[in-house]
């Protein structure tokens, strides 16, 4: 599988201290990479860099972050802005929650498209119905005409992906995506994800607190510590054989949720 994204001795620094530090790892096409670890090991900093969103005071002080021969880190602002989106796709926890209120859903998927391409309310309307009715959604047309909050949580989550998938990014990062919701959607919203590598060969980065999550989706799993890899391999050999104690620990809750 050909390389799509790569950390090369990545170390970053928020106002000068090092969060991340020496972190290399490749993700490939199609490839679902579970990143795992305690609270303020560095998950969600590890992907804000790839996107560029590290902030004033963060800063990728070393080493690289390859995609598609460019590296992030030296890329201008304009060039992040073209990528975000477009080429990696983000969801986030509150996915949902970051609709705004007082448009409709099919409002907003238009919006989002437009910002990217030329396209007409219609076009973009027919892009998200079929997109909906792949990932098994109900009832496409009431959701493109509803507001966020006639809708549930878990079904603006699910709409968050949909979004995130519109311009097919082969790139998705996905951070704790399923932990505000209860356990039925949670299985939809891994079920979805497996499902966009299926339709589209998306690769994507998931962070999660979740083991049950990362054993039902990944196939590689990096786990940090401290801003630091501490175990990095197959899925399977690292849920069957962590080496190290803090993998053990981590490991400790019981998977809920079992690939299909
Ligand atoms: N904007 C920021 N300014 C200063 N320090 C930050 C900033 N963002 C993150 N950090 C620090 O970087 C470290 C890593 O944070 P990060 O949010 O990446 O961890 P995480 O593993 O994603 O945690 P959680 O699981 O709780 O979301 C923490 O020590 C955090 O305090």
């Amino acid at each position: 599988m050909k390389e799509i994204l790569t950390y090369q001795s990545v170390e970053i620094c928020f106002n000068g201290t090092a969060v991340i530090r020496d972190t290399s790892f490749t993700l490939h096409e199609g490839e679902i990479l579970g990143i795992v670890g305690e609270s303020g090991s560095g998950k969600s900093t590890l992907l804000k860099a790839a996107m560029g969103l590290l902030g004033n005071d963060g800063m990728v002080t070393r080493g690289d972050i390859w995609f598609q021969e460019k590296d992030i880190p030296d890329l201008p602002e304009k060039e992040l802005r073209q990528i975000r989106g477009e080429k990696i796709g983000m969801i986030f926890q509150d996915a949902g929650a970051s609709l705004c209120p007082i448009r409709t859903i099919g409002e907003q998927i238009y919006e989002s498209i437009s910002a990217h391409k030329k396209i007409t309310r219609a076009e973009a309307k027919g892009k998200a119905l079929d997109l909906f009715e792949k990932l098994y959604f109900k009832d496409g047309e009431r959701i493109w005409n509803s507001y966020p909050f006639e809708l549930s949580g878990g079904m603006n989550q699910r709409v968050g992906i949909v979004l995130a998938m519109l311009m097919q990014p082969p790139v998705l990062l996905a951070d704790e995506p399923t932990s505000a919701l209860d356990v039925a959607v949670q299985r939809q919203v891994v079920q979805e994800i497996l499902r966009l590598r299926e339709l589209f060969g998306t690769a994507v980065i998931l962070v999660t607190h979740d083991i049950g999550v990362v054993s039902a989706l990944a196939d590689t799993i990096l786990v940090l510590k401290d801003g630091q890899v501490a175990e990095y391999g197959s899925a399977r050999q690292i849920l069957q054989y962590p080496e190290k104690e803090y993998t053990q620990r981590l490991l400790a809750a019981v998977p809920k949720l079992r690939r299909a």
